[in-house]
């Protein structure tokens, strides 16, 4: 089956009104010289100013994080499903790397993060991936394996199913050092083989992007794996041309 390629930028804590801008119209003169799906996941408060500037280029919105529980209340400083979706946003990235690591956001959290973001309506993009340590301790397919395993066991089936997995190994994260393109592929098979032990259907058709360190010069080897359906860029998504230079590498 084939999978669409979908190139995923994430701010992290970065930008401002007027980088929002700059990146904006620079995507609308150019978004059309790619076939990729573009997404760009920015900090909450600039989601609205992002809608207004990427209207019209079929450039997708999301945010960083979301709260785990739908409902409104008394959950000073979180963000919900619902206003992200208000705001313009059809994505939200869950379990981030360093909101695992920052921000004590374990399995259980990611899995709930997971569910409220279907359930208000957003396509989660749930990263997982190890350190350093762990990949050279040997364990770096029994802790993606960990990662993994805890979605299904906490997700209904029909939510995994709206997911998008980025493998983000935490080693390849701002460091200028991508995993290679074997070693990526090597971990994205390794990843729908996992979860084809649960549902073969879903395994084929769930999109699993690499994140790492990707930048123009290295896009391209990575995207020749045949598991690799795209990439979450962190740096070198501040910028539209890098950005778009990325998207223009994909097949
Ligand atoms: O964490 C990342 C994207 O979510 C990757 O960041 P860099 O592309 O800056 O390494």
């Amino acid at each position: 089956m084939s999978r669409r390629t979908l190139i995923a930028g994430n701010w992290k804590m970065n930008g401002s009104a007027a980088a929002v801008d700059a990146f904006a119209s620079a995507i609308a003169a150019d978004a059309g010289s790619t076939d990729a799906d573009l997404l760009v996941c920015v900090p909450f408060v600039y989601i609205e100013r992002m809608a207004r500037g990427l209207a019209g280029t079929g450039v997708a919105l999301g945010a960083q994080n979301l709260a785990d529980v739908g409902e409104p209340g008394a959950y000073t400083g979180e963000v919900n499903g619902a206003m992200l979706r208000e705001s313009g946003c059809t994505h939200v990235i869950v379990g981030h790397s360093e909101r695992r690591a920052m921000y004590g956001e374990t399995d259980s959290v990611v899995a709930a993060k997971l569910e409220a973001a279907v359930a208000a309506g957003l396509v989660p993009v749930v990263c997982v991936g190890e350190t350093l340590a762990e990949r050279e301790a040997d364990r770096a397919e029994a802790v993606l394996s960990a990662q993994v395993d805890a979605l299904f066991e906490q997700c209904r089936p029909e939510s995994l199913a709206r997911m998008v997995l980025a493998y983000e190994p935490v080693w390849a994260i701002g460091t200028g050092r991508s995993a290679s393109p074997e070693q990526a592929q090597a971990i994205h098979a390794f990843l729908r083989g996992r979860i084809a032990q649960q549902d073969a259907t879903l395994a084929n058709s769930m999109q699993l992007l690499y994140g790492g360190s990707v930048k123009p010069d290295n896009a391209a080897a990575l995207f020749a794996g045949a598991d690799v359906d795209g990439a979450l860029v962190g740096g070198a998504s501040l910028k539209a041309d890098s950005f778009l230079d990325i998207a223009r590498a994909a097949p």
